[in-house]
């Protein structure tokens, strides 16, 4: 298929997401408006892996964003690596929450797209995949309504345990919303996807991220609350009492006693039906000023693959999950800077 590029709708860790067009399309076998996700060599396995979980997902979950095809190009002397997706007019939830200005969604809105979302994450799941980054920049709303979970990029086999080059094992994931055994222990289980929702939900009510943190502190500091001690993310409090059970559910520390996927579909949060009078169908327009770059502030490390913190043949042998953080802490201070909205961690 030939294509043409359109304007850039979103920005990765390891890519930037453009429309596409199909321009000899004549079968119609692609849709007039895609997405495309390209990357250059630094991206390109991030975007294989993609592709490979979403072609052995296949099209049978509507709550799961379709992959449309690859492609090569070479612009500007580099090699692009594209892969086309179902483009989603209305864009992510994060987008879709930071034009509310820090306002949350109405419950029964969040209801409905939490449905949705386990509804995606249970097939996952059942699929024997973890997808392992969960928030909110990677749900996408289209324009009928329907939410997807997007961005397999760091998705993996349940229980499959990811070794970097020399040996060790990464750190992967958003530590906002990192579960308490991956920080712990390097556990990416589907359980790790529980949490991750629970602190979507939390962000998509109240319109602020699950755990707080003050500006400019240290993300191993979040690290150790996450994983040590009894503190969990805060539950609004205006919240209901389903939603406050639902929300304790995700976020059970001990991923064998957490609800699953398939549980928490069944829980009185989400399995009742909701009308959909506030629903808005509103096609919303892409500018260029809306296009935002992911992660937004030094705690949203989209896709955090630390290098420096991947000795974890260390941690992998210590017992205690205090003497893991605190291994973590002494052997990976991060040099991170800020260059416009971009945390560079090294
Ligand atoms: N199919 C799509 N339709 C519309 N917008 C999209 C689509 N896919 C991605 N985007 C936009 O592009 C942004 C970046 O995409 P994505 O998260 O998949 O890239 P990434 O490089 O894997 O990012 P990261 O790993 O840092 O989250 C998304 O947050 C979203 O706003």
């Amino acid at each position: 298929m030939e294509w043409v590029r359109g304007e850039t709708i979103g920005y990765g860790t390891f890519s930037t997401v453009t429309l596409a067009t199909p321009a000899n399309d004549v079968s119609g076998a692609f849709p007039q408006v895609m997405a495309v996700k390209s990357a250059d060599s630094h991206g390109a396995a991030s975007l294989a892996n993609e592709k490979w979980v979403l072609d052995t997902l296949g099209d049978d979950c509507d709550e799961i964003v379709r992959c449309l095809g690859e492609d090569r190009t070479v612009e500007n002397g580099e090699e692009m690596h594209n892969l086309f997706l179902e483009f989603a007019s209305r864009g992510s939830l994060a987008s879709h929450l930071k034009k509310l200005n820090g306002e949350g969604l109405p419950e029964s809105t969040v209801r409905r797209h939490t449905g949705s979302v386990l509804r995606g994450l249970r097939y996952i799941h059942a699929k024997g995949f973890a997808h392992c980054d969960l928030k909110l920049g990677n749900i996408l709303l289209f324009g009928d309504g329907a939410v997807k979970i997007a961005d397999f990029g760091l998705a993996k086999r349940a229980g499959e345990v990811t070794a970097s080059v020399d040996g060790g094992v990464q750190i992967r994931g958003t530590p906002l919303y990192m579960a308490p055994e991956s920080v712990n222990d390097n556990e990416y289980g589907s359980e790790a996807d529980v949490p991750a929702l629970g602190c979507a939900v939390v962000e998509m009510l109240s319109g602020k991220t699950a755990w707080s943190f003050k500006e400019g502190s240290h993300f191993m500091s979040l690290l150790i609350r996450i994983g040590v001690g009894d503190e969990l993310p805060r539950i609004p409090e205006d919240l209901s009492e389903q939603g406050r059970d639902f929300l304790t559910k995700c976020f059970v520390k001990d991923p064998k006693k957490r609800w699953t996927a398939e549980m928490l579909l069944n829980h009185p949060f989400v399995a009742v039906d909701l009308d959909h009078d506030d629903f808005e169908e509103v096609d919303i327009q892409l500018k260029t000023e809306e296009v935002f770059a992911s992660p937004r502030c030094p705690f949203e490390f989209s896709s955090w693959v630390s290098a420096s913190s991947d000795s974890g043949t260390q941690c992998h042998t210590l017992e205690a999950p205090e003497e893991r953080v605190a291994t973590l802490a002494a052997v990976s201070i991060p040099d991170w800077s800020v260059t416009n909205n971009w945390v560079i961690v090294r």
